[in-house]
Protein backbone atom coordinates (compact mmCIF):
# COMPACT_ATOMS: atom_id res chain seq x y z
CA UNK A 1 0.00 0.00 0.00
CA UNK A 2 0.96 3.34 -0.70
CA UNK A 3 3.54 2.56 -3.29
CA UNK A 4 2.19 5.74 -4.96
CA UNK A 5 3.58 7.57 -2.54
CA UNK A 6 8.05 8.39 -3.41
CA UNK A 7 9.60 5.71 -1.68
CA UNK A 8 12.34 7.67 -1.57
CA UNK A 9 10.52 10.95 0.52
CA UNK A 10 8.68 8.49 3.18
CA UNK A 11 9.71 4.96 3.59
CA UNK A 12 6.83 2.43 4.87
CA UNK A 13 8.37 2.24 8.07
CA UNK A 14 7.84 6.52 8.96
CA UNK A 15 4.23 6.26 7.04
CA UNK A 16 1.12 6.33 10.12
CA UNK A 17 -1.11 3.83 8.31
CA UNK A 18 0.05 0.02 8.33
CA UNK A 19 -2.09 -2.81 6.78
CA UNK A 20 -2.42 -5.09 9.74
CA UNK A 21 -2.93 -9.28 9.25
CA UNK A 22 -6.74 -8.73 7.84
CA UNK A 23 -5.77 -6.99 5.17
CA UNK A 24 -7.58 -3.67 6.56
CA UNK A 25 -5.78 -0.57 7.51
CA UNK A 26 -5.13 0.22 10.92
CA UNK A 27 -6.80 3.32 11.32
CA UNK A 28 -9.58 1.76 10.65
CA UNK A 29 -9.75 -0.13 13.83
CA UNK A 30 -11.67 -0.77 16.63
CA UNK A 31 -11.45 1.47 19.26
CA UNK A 32 -13.26 1.28 22.40
CA UNK A 33 -14.10 4.27 24.98
CA UNK A 34 -15.76 4.33 28.51
CA UNK A 35 -18.38 6.65 29.71
CA UNK A 36 -18.32 7.13 33.66
CA UNK A 37 -21.04 5.16 33.90
CA UNK A 38 -19.91 1.83 34.33
CA UNK A 39 -15.99 1.88 34.29
CA UNK A 40 -15.83 -1.66 35.92
CA UNK A 41 -17.84 -3.32 33.10
CA UNK A 42 -15.97 -1.63 30.74
CA UNK A 43 -12.63 -2.78 31.52
CA UNK A 44 -14.12 -5.93 31.53
CA UNK A 45 -15.37 -5.92 27.80
CA UNK A 46 -11.79 -4.43 27.01
CA UNK A 47 -9.83 -7.15 28.90
CA UNK A 48 -11.88 -9.67 26.83
CA UNK A 49 -11.18 -7.91 23.54
CA UNK A 50 -7.40 -7.93 24.35
CA UNK A 51 -7.57 -4.34 24.45
CA UNK A 52 -7.60 -1.10 26.51
CA UNK A 53 -9.78 1.25 26.35
CA UNK A 54 -8.74 4.86 24.58
CA UNK A 55 -7.98 8.06 26.13
CA UNK A 56 -10.78 10.03 27.26
CA UNK A 57 -10.87 13.31 29.64
CA UNK A 58 -14.56 13.88 31.15
CA UNK A 59 -15.11 16.67 33.06
CA UNK A 60 -17.65 18.94 34.51
CA UNK A 61 -17.34 22.77 34.31
CA UNK A 62 -18.20 25.22 37.39
CA UNK A 63 -21.75 25.37 36.27
CA UNK A 64 -22.18 21.59 36.31
CA UNK A 65 -22.17 20.92 31.91
CA UNK A 66 -20.41 18.06 30.95
CA UNK A 67 -17.14 18.02 29.01
CA UNK A 68 -15.52 15.09 27.00
CA UNK A 69 -12.35 15.33 24.74
CA UNK A 70 -11.32 11.89 22.89
CA UNK A 71 -7.59 11.85 23.71
CA UNK A 72 -6.40 9.91 20.41
CA UNK A 73 -7.20 9.99 16.72
CA UNK A 74 -10.02 8.29 15.80
CA UNK A 75 -9.91 9.62 12.03
CA UNK A 76 -11.56 6.00 10.06
CA UNK A 77 -11.86 4.02 13.22
CA UNK A 78 -14.74 1.93 14.55
CA UNK A 79 -15.57 3.40 18.00
CA UNK A 80 -17.82 1.41 20.33
CA UNK A 81 -18.56 3.66 23.75
CA UNK A 82 -19.85 2.00 26.52
CA UNK A 83 -22.08 3.59 28.58
CA UNK A 84 -25.37 2.05 30.23
CA UNK A 85 -28.19 5.24 30.91
CA UNK A 86 -28.48 4.26 34.58
CA UNK A 87 -28.80 6.37 37.82
CA UNK A 88 -27.42 9.49 37.35
CA UNK A 89 -29.94 8.66 34.06
CA UNK A 90 -29.83 12.16 33.00
CA UNK A 91 -26.54 13.28 33.16
CA UNK A 92 -25.36 9.25 32.09
CA UNK A 93 -27.53 9.91 28.78
CA UNK A 94 -25.73 13.17 28.20
CA UNK A 95 -22.51 12.24 28.38
CA UNK A 96 -23.16 9.26 26.07
CA UNK A 97 -24.98 12.17 23.40
CA UNK A 98 -22.02 14.12 23.91
CA UNK A 99 -19.67 11.18 23.52
CA UNK A 100 -21.15 10.35 20.40
CA UNK A 101 -21.02 13.92 19.50
CA UNK A 102 -17.46 14.21 19.73
CA UNK A 103 -16.86 10.84 17.77
CA UNK A 104 -18.58 12.28 14.91
CA UNK A 105 -16.40 15.08 14.92
CA UNK A 106 -13.44 13.51 15.08
CA UNK A 107 -14.59 12.12 12.19
CA UNK A 108 -14.68 8.03 13.61
CA UNK A 109 -16.08 5.83 10.23
CA UNK A 110 -18.39 3.88 12.46
CA UNK A 111 -20.22 4.58 15.91
CA UNK A 112 -21.38 2.46 17.99
CA UNK A 113 -23.57 3.50 21.29
CA UNK A 114 -23.11 0.34 23.45
CA UNK A 115 -26.20 0.29 26.10
CA UNK A 116 -25.95 -2.54 28.69
CA UNK A 117 -28.78 -0.73 30.36
CA UNK A 118 -31.33 1.40 28.41
CA UNK A 119 -32.99 3.83 30.68
CA UNK A 120 -36.29 5.35 30.17
CA UNK A 121 -37.38 2.00 28.72
CA UNK A 122 -40.37 2.28 31.08
CA UNK A 123 -41.72 4.81 28.71
CA UNK A 124 -42.23 3.03 25.93
CA UNK A 125 -45.49 3.73 25.27
CA UNK A 126 -48.38 6.49 26.00
CA UNK A 127 -50.40 4.43 29.13
CA UNK A 128 -52.26 7.94 29.41
CA UNK A 129 -52.99 11.04 27.90
CA UNK A 130 -50.62 14.23 27.13
CA UNK A 131 -47.74 11.70 28.28
CA UNK A 132 -44.45 11.44 26.51
CA UNK A 133 -43.07 8.37 25.05
CA UNK A 134 -39.43 9.14 26.32
CA UNK A 135 -38.14 5.68 25.05
CA UNK A 136 -38.32 6.87 21.51
CA UNK A 137 -37.33 10.77 22.59
CA UNK A 138 -34.12 8.81 23.43
CA UNK A 139 -33.88 6.83 20.57
CA UNK A 140 -33.89 10.15 18.33
CA UNK A 141 -31.17 12.24 20.56
CA UNK A 142 -28.75 8.99 20.34
CA UNK A 143 -29.20 8.81 16.38
CA UNK A 144 -29.20 12.84 15.99
CA UNK A 145 -26.23 13.26 17.85
CA UNK A 146 -24.43 10.66 14.97
CA UNK A 147 -24.65 6.92 16.44
CA UNK A 148 -24.28 4.43 13.66
CA UNK A 149 -25.60 1.67 15.21
CA UNK A 150 -26.57 0.53 18.77
CA UNK A 151 -26.03 -2.18 21.10
CA UNK A 152 -28.10 -2.81 23.57
CA UNK A 153 -29.00 -5.57 26.72
CA UNK A 154 -32.14 -6.78 27.65
CA UNK A 155 -34.54 -3.64 26.71
CA UNK A 156 -37.63 -3.34 28.68
CA UNK A 157 -39.16 -4.11 25.71
CA UNK A 158 -38.02 -5.35 22.32
CA UNK A 159 -40.01 -3.26 20.29
CA UNK A 160 -37.77 -0.06 21.16
CA UNK A 161 -35.15 -1.64 18.54
CA UNK A 162 -38.04 0.11 16.19
CA UNK A 163 -37.59 3.24 17.62
CA UNK A 164 -34.37 3.50 15.86
CA UNK A 165 -33.61 3.58 12.06
CA UNK A 166 -30.24 2.19 12.61
CA UNK A 167 -28.79 -1.10 12.68
CA UNK A 168 -29.72 -2.64 16.46
CA UNK A 169 -28.19 -5.41 17.75
CA UNK A 170 -30.43 -6.44 21.21
CA UNK A 171 -28.91 -9.18 23.13
CA UNK A 172 -29.00 -10.94 26.57
CA UNK A 173 -28.03 -11.36 29.76
CA UNK A 174 -29.84 -14.99 29.97
CA UNK A 175 -27.00 -16.94 28.91
CA UNK A 176 -25.17 -16.54 32.23
CA UNK A 177 -27.85 -16.46 34.04
CA UNK A 178 -28.58 -19.97 32.63
CA UNK A 179 -25.28 -20.80 33.60
CA UNK A 180 -25.38 -20.41 36.99
CA UNK A 181 -28.65 -21.85 37.99
CA UNK A 182 -27.38 -24.89 35.64
CA UNK A 183 -24.71 -25.18 38.14
CA UNK A 184 -27.37 -24.90 41.56
CA UNK A 185 -28.58 -28.55 39.81
CA UNK A 186 -32.05 -26.81 40.70
CA UNK A 187 -35.09 -29.31 40.54
CA UNK A 188 -39.02 -29.11 39.97
CA UNK A 189 -38.21 -25.63 38.75
CA UNK A 190 -41.48 -23.49 37.52
CA UNK A 191 -40.41 -20.18 35.78
CA UNK A 192 -42.58 -17.28 36.56
CA UNK A 193 -43.49 -14.12 34.76
CA UNK A 194 -43.49 -11.22 37.20
CA UNK A 195 -46.35 -9.36 35.00
CA UNK A 196 -47.31 -9.50 31.57
CA UNK A 197 -44.47 -7.85 30.06
CA UNK A 198 -42.41 -10.48 31.05
CA UNK A 199 -44.48 -13.41 29.52
CA UNK A 200 -42.27 -13.80 26.16
CA UNK A 201 -38.88 -13.79 28.06
CA UNK A 202 -40.55 -15.93 30.95
CA UNK A 203 -41.17 -18.35 28.46
CA UNK A 204 -37.66 -18.49 26.37
CA UNK A 205 -36.11 -18.72 29.51
CA UNK A 206 -38.70 -21.84 30.31
CA UNK A 207 -37.69 -23.24 27.21
CA UNK A 208 -33.79 -23.19 28.07
CA UNK A 209 -34.46 -24.74 31.24
CA UNK A 210 -35.55 -28.07 30.04
CA UNK A 211 -38.66 -26.70 29.25
CA UNK A 212 -39.57 -26.09 32.46
CA UNK A 213 -43.24 -24.98 32.87
CA UNK A 214 -44.63 -21.42 33.24
CA UNK A 215 -46.39 -19.41 35.50
CA UNK A 216 -47.74 -16.20 35.25
CA UNK A 217 -48.59 -13.20 37.87
CA UNK A 218 -51.49 -10.71 37.09
CA UNK A 219 -49.81 -7.54 38.04
CA UNK A 220 -51.46 -4.25 38.17
CA UNK A 221 -50.02 -0.88 39.13
CA UNK A 222 -52.45 1.86 40.80
CA UNK A 223 -49.63 4.26 40.65
CA UNK A 224 -46.23 5.05 39.49
CA UNK A 225 -43.95 2.53 41.32
CA UNK A 226 -46.57 1.09 42.92
CA UNK A 227 -46.96 -3.04 42.06
CA UNK A 228 -50.48 -4.97 43.31
CA UNK A 229 -50.06 -8.51 42.72
CA UNK A 230 -53.78 -10.19 42.02
CA UNK A 231 -53.02 -13.86 41.45
CA UNK A 232 -50.96 -16.63 40.27
CA UNK A 233 -51.54 -18.28 36.78
CA UNK A 234 -50.14 -21.55 36.80
CA UNK A 235 -49.26 -24.51 39.44
CA UNK A 236 -46.15 -23.41 41.66
CA UNK A 237 -47.03 -25.20 44.83
CA UNK A 238 -43.87 -27.47 46.00
CA UNK A 239 -41.76 -26.25 42.89
CA UNK A 240 -38.22 -24.20 43.29
CA UNK A 241 -39.65 -21.37 41.40
CA UNK A 242 -37.47 -18.58 39.57
CA UNK A 243 -39.36 -15.32 38.91
CA UNK A 244 -37.45 -13.62 35.86
CA UNK A 245 -37.67 -10.14 35.07
CA UNK A 246 -35.36 -7.72 33.15
CA UNK A 247 -35.22 -5.38 36.13
CA UNK A 248 -35.20 -4.94 39.43
CA UNK A 249 -36.55 -1.39 40.86
CA UNK A 250 -37.85 -0.51 43.85
CA UNK A 251 -38.29 -4.66 44.30
CA UNK A 252 -42.05 -4.07 44.29
CA UNK A 253 -42.63 -6.28 41.60
CA UNK A 254 -40.69 -9.02 42.13
CA UNK A 255 -40.56 -9.15 45.97
CA UNK A 256 -44.63 -8.46 45.86
CA UNK A 257 -44.61 -11.63 43.26
CA UNK A 258 -42.37 -13.88 45.68
CA UNK A 259 -44.70 -13.52 48.52
CA UNK A 260 -47.68 -14.78 46.44
CA UNK A 261 -45.69 -17.78 45.00
CA UNK A 262 -44.41 -18.83 48.85
CA UNK A 263 -48.66 -18.05 49.43
CA UNK A 264 -49.39 -20.35 46.96
CA UNK A 265 -47.37 -22.98 48.39
CA UNK A 266 -43.90 -22.56 46.49
CA UNK A 267 -40.73 -24.25 47.82
CA UNK A 268 -38.04 -22.18 46.77
CA UNK A 269 -38.50 -18.53 45.02
CA UNK A 270 -35.31 -17.53 42.95
CA UNK A 271 -35.30 -13.53 40.96
CA UNK A 272 -33.57 -13.32 38.20
CA UNK A 273 -33.51 -9.95 36.39
CA UNK A 274 -30.85 -8.26 34.18
CA UNK A 275 -30.75 -5.23 35.14
CA UNK A 276 -30.14 -4.15 39.23
CA UNK A 277 -31.93 -0.19 39.26
CA UNK A 278 -32.04 -1.00 42.96
CA UNK A 279 -33.71 1.94 44.16
CA UNK A 280 -34.85 2.30 47.47
CA UNK A 281 -36.29 0.07 49.31
CA UNK A 282 -35.16 -2.52 46.94
CA UNK A 283 -32.56 -3.38 49.57
CA UNK A 284 -35.09 -3.66 52.06
CA UNK A 285 -37.51 -5.65 50.16
CA UNK A 286 -34.63 -8.02 48.45
CA UNK A 287 -33.31 -9.14 51.62
CA UNK A 288 -36.59 -9.77 53.87
CA UNK A 289 -36.29 -13.26 53.49
CA UNK A 290 -38.50 -14.15 50.63
CA UNK A 291 -35.78 -15.27 48.35
CA UNK A 292 -33.33 -18.11 48.46
CA UNK A 293 -30.93 -15.83 46.04
CA UNK A 294 -31.58 -12.84 44.17
CA UNK A 295 -29.45 -13.03 40.89
CA UNK A 296 -28.54 -9.55 38.63
CA UNK A 297 -25.93 -8.91 36.22
CA UNK A 298 -23.16 -6.02 35.83
CA UNK A 299 -25.08 -3.96 33.46
CA UNK A 300 -25.48 -1.58 36.49
CA UNK A 301 -22.78 -0.91 38.85
CA UNK A 302 -24.06 -2.10 42.53
CA UNK A 303 -22.74 0.20 45.15
CA UNK A 304 -21.62 -1.15 48.28
CA UNK A 305 -24.38 -0.40 50.25
CA UNK A 306 -26.52 -1.85 47.96
CA UNK A 307 -25.59 -5.10 48.66
CA UNK A 308 -26.84 -7.82 50.51
CA UNK A 309 -26.27 -11.43 51.60
CA UNK A 310 -28.34 -13.14 49.23
CA UNK A 311 -27.39 -10.42 46.08
CA UNK A 312 -25.28 -12.50 43.41
CA UNK A 313 -23.75 -10.26 40.24
CA UNK A 314 -23.23 -11.99 37.23
CA UNK A 315 -20.57 -10.69 34.39
CA UNK A 316 -21.77 -10.01 30.82
CA UNK A 317 -18.61 -8.56 29.93
CA UNK A 318 -17.55 -11.41 28.00
CA UNK A 319 -20.50 -11.80 26.70
CA UNK A 320 -20.71 -7.69 25.31
CA UNK A 321 -17.20 -8.52 24.30
CA UNK A 322 -17.99 -11.09 22.04
CA UNK A 323 -20.92 -9.54 20.40
CA UNK A 324 -18.46 -6.30 20.02
CA UNK A 325 -16.05 -8.26 18.37
CA UNK A 326 -18.90 -10.08 15.65
CA UNK A 327 -20.28 -6.77 15.16
CA UNK A 328 -16.92 -5.61 14.10
CA UNK A 329 -16.14 -8.85 11.94
CA UNK A 330 -19.68 -8.74 10.15
CA UNK A 331 -20.73 -12.58 11.73
CA UNK A 332 -23.51 -13.33 13.49
CA UNK A 333 -25.00 -12.27 16.61
CA UNK A 334 -28.14 -14.39 17.32
CA UNK A 335 -26.67 -17.61 16.87
CA UNK A 336 -25.05 -16.48 20.17
CA UNK A 337 -28.40 -17.00 21.40
CA UNK A 338 -29.40 -20.23 19.93
N1 LIG B 1 -38.66 5.11 35.26
C1 LIG B 1 -39.89 4.72 35.58
N2 LIG B 1 -40.14 4.26 36.82
C2 LIG B 1 -41.36 3.84 37.18
N3 LIG B 1 -42.41 3.85 36.34
C3 LIG B 1 -42.19 4.33 35.11
C4 LIG B 1 -40.95 4.77 34.67
N4 LIG B 1 -41.07 5.18 33.39
C5 LIG B 1 -42.33 5.01 33.04
N5 LIG B 1 -43.02 4.50 34.06
C6 LIG B 1 -44.43 4.19 34.17
O1 LIG B 1 -44.57 2.76 34.19
C7 LIG B 1 -45.83 2.41 33.67
C8 LIG B 1 -45.58 1.40 32.59
O2 LIG B 1 -46.72 0.76 32.29
P1 LIG B 1 -46.77 -0.85 32.22
O3 LIG B 1 -48.12 -1.12 31.66
O4 LIG B 1 -46.59 -1.37 33.62
O5 LIG B 1 -45.66 -1.26 31.31
C9 LIG B 1 -46.46 3.70 33.10
O6 LIG B 1 -47.38 4.21 34.03
C10 LIG B 1 -45.26 4.63 32.99
O7 LIG B 1 -45.60 5.99 33.12
O1 LIG C 1 -38.97 -3.22 40.89
P1 LIG C 1 -40.13 -2.42 40.46
O2 LIG C 1 -40.10 -1.02 41.01
O3 LIG C 1 -41.43 -3.09 40.71
O4 LIG C 1 -39.99 -2.20 38.89
C1 LIG C 1 -39.56 -3.21 38.03
C2 LIG C 1 -40.69 -3.71 37.20
O5 LIG C 1 -41.23 -2.63 36.39
C3 LIG C 1 -41.22 -3.02 35.03
O6 LIG C 1 -42.44 -3.64 34.67
P2 LIG C 1 -43.70 -2.77 34.23
O7 LIG C 1 -44.39 -2.25 35.45
O8 LIG C 1 -43.33 -1.78 33.21
O9 LIG C 1 -44.67 -3.85 33.63
P3 LIG C 1 -44.46 -4.68 32.28
O10 LIG C 1 -43.18 -5.47 32.41
O11 LIG C 1 -45.68 -5.56 32.24
O12 LIG C 1 -44.40 -3.70 31.16
C4 LIG C 1 -40.11 -4.03 34.93
O13 LIG C 1 -40.30 -4.89 33.82
C5 LIG C 1 -40.20 -4.77 36.23
O14 LIG C 1 -41.14 -5.82 36.14
MG1 LIG D 1 -43.67 -1.73 31.13
MG1 LIG E 1 -42.17 -5.82 34.19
Amino acid sequence: MNAHRGSAVLSSASLKVQPDITGVTENHRLRLFSGSANVPLSQEVARYLGMDLGPMIRKRFADGELYVQIQESIRGCDVYLIQPTCKPVNDNLMELLIMVDACRRASARQITAVIPYYGYARADRKTAGRESITAKLVANLITKAGASRVLAMDLHSAQIQGYFDIPFDHVYGSPVIFDYLASKQLSDIVVVSPDVGGVARARAFAKKLDDAPLAIIDKRRQAHNVAEVMNVIGDVKGKTAILVDDMIDTGGTITEGARLLRQQGARQVYACATHAVFSPPAKERLSSGLFEEVIVTNTIPIPECDRFPQLVTLSVANLLGETIWRIHEDTSVSSMFR
